[in-house]
């Protein structure tokens, strides 16, 4: 069943064009990581997706309706992110026994054994937590909610290495144990890819890649071998990045040699070399721009 359907969907804020006539579809019980750059709109689209806010233009589906003012929406989706807040008059122990009664699904025993792992006092109100104390809980009600749509944007801001490794643990066990449909934004996919099935990537307001994170990565391959061989096999190629170590170069293209092709390479003593699927998303979306390394090499009339 499809759990989330953009068609042509557009959004801008103001002038601001973020979401360029996009299109896809999220099938449901599949952990989707929505990558992108900063600012390429990953939280406009969830925010979309949960019924917060309104597309500019195009068809919206999630659970075959329009998500804006949904009650369906609303009762079985959950987006947690660092805007997520609770009435000051609730102590945490409160907001669990809220969220018991909110959520349908909602695994109580679960959220009390994440809550004292993470060492929460029960009195305490939400706002005087620290930001990483305040990610760790906002991820629990994420985690125990077992919504059917269940968005984390970006949920491990200010957790430190411990916890982040935590959580995206805590929720591994606990999707397999309850499969579920689950977005999860974030910039460290290194960090998420083996908890990842899907992967939606955002470049230039469009989708620049969905599929499993295996095919990401076989999408580019670096050829490392001599300079003139390399050259010769990646001329009239699109390359994603190059370095050049004396006569040697490694050079970063797509993928799509022929079996003839790959003979020849390996013939003239050009390595194939994969590449990690953090390394294939920082290639398809550094763009005309080059590197940072670019920044300094210009020169003063430039
Ligand atoms: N309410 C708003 N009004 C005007 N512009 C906005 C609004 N919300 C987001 N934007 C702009 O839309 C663009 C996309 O923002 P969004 O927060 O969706 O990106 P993101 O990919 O989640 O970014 P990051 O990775 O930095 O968190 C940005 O340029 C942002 O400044």
């Amino acid at each position: 069943m499809t759990v989330i359907k953009f068609n042509n969907v557009t959004k801008s804020y103001r002038t601001h064009s973020v979401l360029d006539h996009m299109d896809f579809t999220i099938e449901e019980g599949v952990l989707t990581g929505v990558i992108g750059r900063n600012g390429v709109g990953k939280s406009t689209l969830m925010k979309i997706s949960a019924g917060y806010i309104q597309a500019t233009s195009g068809e919206v589906q999630v659970f075959s309706e329009n998500p804006f003012n949904s009650l369906k929406v609303s009762a079985n989706s959950i987006l947690v992110d660092d805007t997520m807040s609770f009435s000051d008059k609730l102590s945490l122990s409160d907001i669990l026994k809220e969220a018991n009664r909110f959520y349908l699904n909602w695994d109580a025993q679960l959220a009390q054994r994440l809550f004292d792992y993470f060492s929460f006092h029960p009195d305490v109100r939400h706002k005087h937590l620290s930001k990483g104390k305040k990610s760790t809980f906002n991820a629990i009600i994420g985690i125990a909610s077992h919504c059917p749509l269940t968005i984390f944007d970006e949920p491990t801001t200010g957790m430190d290495t411990a916890v982040r490794k935590d959580f995206y643990r805590a929720l591994l066990k606990d999707y397999i144990a309850n499969p579920r449909t689950i977005l999860l934004s974030s910039h460290h996919l290194e960090e998420i890819e083996d908890l990842l099935e899907d992967i939606l990537l955002i470049h230039d307001g469009k989708i620049r890649f969905h599929g499993p994170i295996t095919d990401l990565q076989e999408m580019l391959v670096k050829l490392v071998g001599k300079k003139v061989n390399v050259l010769a096999h990646t001329s009239k190629r699109t390359i994603f990045g190059s370095q050049v170590n004396g006569a040697y170069s490694e050079v970063l293209v797509e993928n799509k040699f022929t079996a003839d092709e790959k003979i020849r390479l390996s013939e003239e003593g050009i390595k194939m070399i994969p590449v990690s699927a953090n390394d294939a998303y920082v290639a398809l979306t550094t763009g005309a721009k080059g590197g940072i390394d670019d920044v300094f090499n210009r020169t003063a009339t430039d």
